[in-house]
């Protein structure tokens, strides 16, 4: 459906980058101000003493916003067909009361990848982690907020991103979306907004974060695929020392949208996909879920027959193996 919509606007200039989603998109991040505000000052205060943070505290930092980057996953266009979910309340606040609902924390085989190789690391070295972006808006936000993290504590040097070519499933990230983001962040009547803004433009230039797109996104094939269909995008890949993949749609195509058993490795169900370490934060939208203990997706079906598309539950699900 998006490719033919895209397709009949491409074939009618001077419609032909008119991107219909683009008002909902727009409307979405405006609703979430206060959130990116508290966002954006919450990270402005914190990278005042990054500096001095010891091991304990980079880790316990790292954990907030990779559960806030989790959880701005709840914020789609497609999942609420267009109507208002925006985030409202505090995303720092409404953590403590969300962890009970991620069922599969791997957060802390995340932080030994990062963490190791800013040890092992010489100043020649490049340290790399790629984010698969999900939806524009709030959740843009989370992830942009969390790469800046990355990069100012020296966990990492470099951030790519990877979005869309084209409008998808309403309010996926496109270049427009993602370049429209950075400057309204500059221009906010808010500093600490500006000053992400700021930074975040200014990494842009200095090439430690990096835009790209590649039509594989807005394909159909399961990503288990990618090493045939788009040999660039895998090469790219490889590259990285760890992938974050955001969102449901990105966890159905690692795990090939297969009615897995709940038990399921999620090393098995991504067939062999292994471009490098990589991990899902993703709410949980459509029905597919693997890794989960034993009886414990069972438990939800009888207690919350719709615990697996209601968008309430969560993962942070992490593969190390290559
Ligand atoms: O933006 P996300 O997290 O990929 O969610 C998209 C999901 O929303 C739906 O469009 C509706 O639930 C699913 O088909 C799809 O997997």
């Amino acid at each position: 459906m998006y490719r033919r919509i895209h397709e009949a606007l491409v074939h009618n200039p001077p419609l032909d980058n008119y991107d219909v989603f683009k008002e909902g998109k727009v409307q979405s991040f405006f609703e979430s101000q206060q959130a990116i505000i508290a966002l954006c000052t919450y990270l402005q205060e914190l990278l005042k003493n990054i500096e001095d943070l010891d091991e304990k505290q980079l880790q316990e930092e790292f954990f907030k916003l990779l559960q806030i980057s989790l959880w701005g996953n709840k914020c789609d266009l497609s999942f609420s067909a267009g109507e208002d979910n925006f985030q409202k309340a505090s995303p720092l606040k409404s953590l403590d009361n969300l962890k009970p609902f991620i069922l599969v924390d791997d957060m802390e085989g995340i932080w030994s990848v990062l963490i190791n190789s800013k040890k092992r690391r010489t100043s020649k070295d490049v340290t790399r982690v790629d984010i698969v972006l999900d939806n524009a808006g709030y959740e843009l936000i989370t992830d942009l907020v969390l790469a800046d993290f990355l990069l100012s504590s020296k966990l990492v040097t470099e951030i790519h991103f990877h979005g869309k070519c084209i409008p998808w499933y309403v309010s996926d990230t496109t270049k427009q979306d993602f370049n429209w983001t950075i400057k309204q962040l500059q221009s906010a009547n808010n500093r600490w907004m500006s000053r992400c803004g700021m930074n975040w433009e200014g990494n842009i230039k200095k090439g430690v974060l990096v835009y790209h797109d590649h039509m594989f996104w807005t394909l159909p094939h399961e990503f288990c695929s990618m090493a045939q269909v788009a040999a660039d995008l895998y090469a790219e890949l490889q590259k990285s020392h760890l992938i974050i993949f955001k969102g449901d749609l990105n966890y159905r195509k690692l795990t090939g949208d297969r009615k897995w058993e709940f038990t399921v490795p999620f090393h098995q169900a991504l067939n062999k996909f292994h471009p490098a370490p990589l991990c899902s934060l993703r709410t949980l939208k459509s029905d597919v879920q693997v890794g989960l203990k034993p009886g414990q997706g069972d438990q939800l079906v009888t207690s919350e027959p719709d615990w697996m598309i209601c968008g309430k539950y969560g993962v942070v699900q992490f593969d190390a193996s290559l």
